[in-house]
């Protein structure tokens, strides 16, 4: 069974709001974890829109499950990574104008640059996992550089689930999962995952984690952190 990495970015956008100091991110971690979370995402931006160095710093401190820190590479957030030490590091592509990550790394393009922050990462004994569109290029990318594990940008597959389609763009995660595995790395997926989406993703065979943050969140806000994450489980635990 996949394991659950509950994205806490958005509890964040709401303090953020109001540059104020609630909702805590890091309260909400431990809600996540007691809803039954396998891990804390969190993205550190580069314009810091909604998590804080102070929230990754208590939250190092303070999570018990696995701590995956998304970033870019980006050097004044790496100095900031190799210090916290979280037990994974994500690394995504980041444009400031952007509402979300829209695309995957450019792994397989930016071949030095990408290089270059997975090993100070790896270096600083960080698990180390690059966040992918499903194109071969990018997976025998990420192998040949040292990243551990690949997580599969979903976003595409969400957003022709929200006009109920799909079905091409998860058998290109189906492929793409295949290469993964056999290139030697861990397979995690994640991006505009939701409640009514996420069954198929979760069946991918080696599925390791699901990153999901945005649908936990906006749910949590009706039913609460605790219910909305154990909701979560329950559907990536049954079969398809
Ligand atoms: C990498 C990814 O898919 C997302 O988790 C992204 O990091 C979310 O960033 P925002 O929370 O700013 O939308
Ligand atoms: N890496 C994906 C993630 O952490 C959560 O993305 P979303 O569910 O907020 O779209």
């Amino acid at each position: 069974m996949a394991l659950l990495g509950v994205n806490i970015d958005h509890v964040a956008t709401v303090r953020e709001a109001r540059k104020t100091n609630e909702p805590d991110p890091v309260w909400a971690a431990s809600l996540a974890e007691l809803g039954g979370a396998d891990g804390i995402t969190l993205h550190l931006r580069e314009d810091r829109r909604h998590i804080q160095e102070r929230d990754l710093h208590l939250l190092s401190q303070t999570v018990t499950v696995k701590l995956n820190l998304e970033l870019a590479c980006d050097d004044d957030v790496l100095k900031i990574a190799c210090q916290a030490k979280p037990f994974q590091a994500t690394l995504v592509p980041e444009r400031r104008e952007e509402v979300t990550t829209e695309g995957g790394l450019d792994a397989a393009g930016q071949g030095a640059r990408v290089g270059d922050a997975v090993k100070r990462l790896r270096d600083a004994g960080i698990v180390v996992s690059l966040f992918l569109d499903p194109d071969p290029k990018q997976i025998e990318a990420a192998a040949k550089m040292g990243a551990q594990a690949v997580e599969l940008h979903t976003g595409a597959y969400a957003h022709a689930t929200a006009k109920f389609a799909g079905e091409d763009e998860l058998a290109a995660l189906t492929v793409a999962a295949k290469h993964i595995v056999d290139a030697g790395l861990t397979l995690h997926a994640g991006h505009g995952l939701t409640y009514r989406n996420v069954k198929p993703v979760a069946a991918i065979p080696d599925m390791c984690e699901l990153n999901i943050g945005h649908s936990i969140i906006a749910r949590a806000i009706m039913v609460g952190l605790e219910q909305a994450v154990r909701d979560m489980k329950r559907l990536i635990s049954e079969p398809r």
